[in-house]
């Protein structure tokens, strides 16, 4: 599975925590990450992962284009609901891309907790029979 992980500012420690805490899980899958969350990760753990441009350059529109194309399968991206960002058009966007393709996208350390463990029990399997099914 391809998986972006993105935090804003003020949530990079709860990032960080959550990918020391599901670091096994996360290791069996192809991470993707905004520029400065991506290097907490990596300072942090052993993950590796592919770091696109910081979010306010125009990572979230990278990670966008991967969604655009559905080769994202999930999204964990702790936003900030107290501070005002100067990209947000391109935040909603992702958002909004991930709607469409109905990539499940978490937006807080509890929704994403979940998802990890859904990840971990293999309940996003029907990820893998779409891109089967897309090759074909
Ligand atoms: O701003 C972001 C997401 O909108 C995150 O970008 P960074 O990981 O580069 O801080």
């Amino acid at each position: 599975m391809k998986i972006a992980l993105i935090a804003h500012d003020r949530m990079k420690e709860e990032i960080v925590q959550l990918a020391m805490a599901y670091e096994s899980i996360l290791a069996e899958h192809e991470l993707y990450a905004t520029g400065t969350t991506g290097g907490r990760i990596m300072d942090a753990t052993s993950l590796k992962l592919t770091r696109f441009l910081s979010g306010p350059l125009g990572g979230d529109q990278q990670i966008g284009a991967m969604i655009a194309k559905n080769e994202m399968d999930l999204i964990i991206f702790l936003r900030d609901p107290l501070t005002s960002q100067p990209h947000e058009p391109d935040i909603i966007a992702l958002l909004r891309l991930c709607d469409v393709h109905k990539i499940p996208f978490a937006t807080n350390l509890g929704s994403a907790e979940i998802m990890l463990k859904a990840l971990e029990r293999g309940e996003l399997a029907w990820r893998d029979v779409l891109h089967k099914e897309n090759e074909a």
